[in-house]
């Protein structure tokens, strides 16, 4: 049965490198919702504006057709995914049968670092109050594990590997 991995948390936390080294750890395939975005909604993100959630809707739905494809054609996938808003969670966990998403959990100020030093990216750092605040928490729900994600990335990498080995050993 194939299974699907999610990295989430807001912009900067390291959810695509760790998506990355996670899929070639576990030979999954990579996939990064960066790249279901429509061109409108880069560029208004772009702008400077948060997206609203009838903007994240194509973006959601985007996701949900492309996950169903591969899934079903019994493709082990790890996505990294901000996964701010619960409804949309729940969307994408309904694309697999057996899931875990993983949320790396940064301190603001470091957060504004990395996303200040990446280059050519759409998203700046002054987004990041508004993502953070769009966050809903995943408290309640089961199949999300928090990890502490302000280390190394080799320690990250780490973290969400045992992490995954504990759910699906
Ligand atoms: N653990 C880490 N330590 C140091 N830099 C990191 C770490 N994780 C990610 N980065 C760097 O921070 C920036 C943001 O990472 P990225 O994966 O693009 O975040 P996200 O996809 O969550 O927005 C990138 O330049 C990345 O190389
Ligand atoms: O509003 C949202 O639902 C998303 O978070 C959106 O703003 C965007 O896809 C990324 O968060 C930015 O890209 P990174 O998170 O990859 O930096």
């Amino acid at each position: 049965m194939a299974k699907l991995i999610v990295i989430m948390g807001p912009a900067g936390c390291g959810k695509s490198v760790v998506a990355a080294r996670i899929a070639a750890a576990r030979s999954a395939t990579a996939l990064d919702a960066d790249d279901f975005h429509s061109r409108e909604n880069i560029a208004h993100m772009a702008g400077g504006n948060p997206l609203t959630d009838a903007q994240r809707e194509p973006w959601i739905a985007a996701m949900e057709k492309e996950l169903h494809a591969r899934l079903g054609n019994n493709e082990n996938i790890v996505l990294a995914y901000s996964g701010l808003r619960r409804a949309h969670r729940a969307r994408i966990r309904a694309c697999a049968q057996r899931s875990l998403f993983i949320k790396l959990q940064v301190p603001i100020a470091q957060l504004q670092e990395r996303v200040a030093k990446r280059q050519n990216h759409f998203m700046s750092a002054q987004m990041l109050p508004s993502q953070l605040a769009a966050m809903e928490s995943p408290a309640s729900e089961e199949t999300i594990v928090q990890i502490a994600a302000h280390g190394s990335l080799d320690d990250v990498v780490e973290s969400t590997l045992n992490a995954i080995r504990e759910t699906f050993s």
